[in-house]
């Protein structure tokens, strides 16, 4: 696992790039890890060729995800390698195996599931992410809720997420991590490089 440490207070990942300023504008105000949409549907998908240039304006230290839901591990590992992410985040229903299958290379693997009852690294993942059952639809889920038990560990947080909320989340759960995409936006899958500013500052208190 690359690019992950412990210790410079809460990991903050941007997800959802698509342009060169915004990959600049997340770097700058200090994000640790960025995210490109390779999962069909979505407002925020890019090809290999794009995800390619964005990453390389990223220096050593911020990690580069690629995020995928339900995509064959071949097509994992060639998006992967093509665009030359260091990490995958899964959002599908893939097993352990999957996880194995892509471990080569050093990879950061992030396991995205909805459910709340989960400890990380079960799957062999290196970081867990606790997210809304509808993932980059901006919709929150209730993190403040009694009945969740956060599972410690390097886990993040992600589901409606913005710079108005993300403080107390991080307070009121303890997430090693957040991860946010719509809570950026001022039009849907379009960055706001102010929003992301005021997102990290807002994140690390
Ligand atoms: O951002 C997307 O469009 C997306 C599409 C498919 C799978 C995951 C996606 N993003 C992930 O969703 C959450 C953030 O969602 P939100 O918009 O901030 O509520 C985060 O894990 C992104 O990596």
């Amino acid at each position: 696992m690359a690019e992950v440490t412990d210790g410079a207070g809460v990991f903050i990942k941007i997800c959802g790039l698509k342009t060169g300023p915004d990959v600049d504008a997340a770097v700058a105000a200090g994000a640790d890890a960025v995210g490109f949409v390779f999962a069909a549907g979505s407002p925020r998908t890019v090809d290999a060729a794009v995800a390619r240039e964005l990453a390389a304006r990223v220096p050593a230290g911020v990690l580069t995800v690629g995020v995928f839901r339900g995509q064959p591990v071949a097509e994992v590992r060639r998006l992967t390698e093509e665009s030359g992410v260091r990490g995958v985040q899964l959002h599908g229903d893939e097993g352990p195996e999957y996880y194995e299958a892509l471990r080569a290379g050093g990879r950061t693997l992030l396991r995205a599931t909805a459910r709340h009852v989960e400890r990380c690294g079960e799957y062999g993942e290196d970081l867990l992410l606790i997210d809304a059952p509808d993932p980059g639809s901006g919709k929150p889920w209730n993190w403040a809720a009694a009945e969740f038990t956060a599972p410690g560990g390097r886990w993040l947080l992600a589901g409606g997420l913005g710079p108005d909320n993300v403080r107390r989340a991080v307070e009121t759960t303890g997430a090693w991590g957040v991860d946010v995409s719509s809570g950026v936006e001022r039009e849907r899958g379009v960055k706001a490089p102010e929003l992301i500013r005021a997102f990290i500052e807002a994140a690390r208190g």
